[in-house]
């Protein structure tokens, strides 16, 4: 059984997978780490583990991973892995989740590809047709940039609006203001890269980003632990 595991700032997805399949595959707060059972589907003889959280939260699954030291492995951005070349100025500062989305997007696209993570934060990255990273941009993610509006002034809401051509409330000002922004960046940055190139779009809000991003788009739940099987796999 190999485990994988993406830690974000928000959520922490975990998958099982056989060697064939995954068995299962769990997304839960930070505050519910505590009761994950990580022999349920048998000992792990595998952990790859991606993670970008809080010091707190690093040691805590470090804790809970002591029992199988000796088959974990915390994942850090590096030069390059499985066909993936990354071009950061120092490729060791790239989040271990960008990196991870990267290999898995290149697996799947194996073409130029722009891999975008609507989480905590939204990330928008480039590969190019020969599997380099080419770099990215970190925008605050759709959650952030609500409460960063709602409580770095005086008269806006925690907005609960729709995304509409020509808002004509508040909330929806802000609602399509922050999906628009998300969007508006994806395709900005796709128009640096060759015509054609798809998206390929991730993360606990990649929904409200999917209808305004154009084709092709290819909707990729859980790419991260994808990218993390492709390492695991690769090495045997
Ligand atoms: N059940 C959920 N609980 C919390 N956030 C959710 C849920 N479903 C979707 N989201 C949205 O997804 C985001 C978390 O997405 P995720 O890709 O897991 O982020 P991260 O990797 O940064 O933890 C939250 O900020 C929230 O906007
Ligand atoms: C950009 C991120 C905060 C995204 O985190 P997430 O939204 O997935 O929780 C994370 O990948 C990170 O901390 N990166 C390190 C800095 C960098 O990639 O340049
Ligand atoms: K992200």
């Amino acid at each position: 059984m190999m485990l994988l595991v993406d830690a974000g700032n928000t959520r922490i997805k975990f998958g099982w997978h056989d060697g064939q399949q995954w068995i299962c595959r769990e997304d839960i707060s930070h505050e519910a780490l505590g009761a994950v059972n990580f022999t349920r589907f048998g000992t792990p003889h595998r952990i790859l583990v991606a993670h970008v959280a809080s010091e707190p939260v690093r040691l805590r699954l470090l804790q809970m991973l002591v029992p199988w030291m000796d088959r974990t492995e915390w994942l850090k951005a590096e030069f390059e892995r499985c066909g993936v070349r990354n071009l950061y100025a120092d490729p060791t500062r790239l989040g271990a989740d960008r990196w991870a989305a990267a290999i898995g997007a290149w697996h799947r696209v194996k073409g130029a590809c722009v891999v975008v993570s609507a989480g905590t934060a939204t990330t928008v990255d480039a590969i190019d047709e020969h599997g380099s990273f080419l770099g990215g941009l970190i925008l605050p993610g759709h959650g952030l940039m609500q409460r960063a509006l709602a409580s770095g002034t005086a008269a806006l809401p925690l907005a609960e609006g729709q995304c509409v051509p020509f808002p004509q409330n508040t909330h929806d000002a802000i609602e399509t203001g922050i999906r628009y922004a998300q969007a508006g960046a994806v395709e900005r940055f796709r128009g640096q890269m060759p015509f054609g190139t798809t998206v390929v779009l991730s993360g606990g809000s990649a929904s409200a980003l999917a209808p305004l991003i154009a084709p092709p788009r290819l909707d990729f739940p859980n790419l991260v632990l994808e990218g993390l099987l492709n390492i695991v796999r690769s090495e045997t």
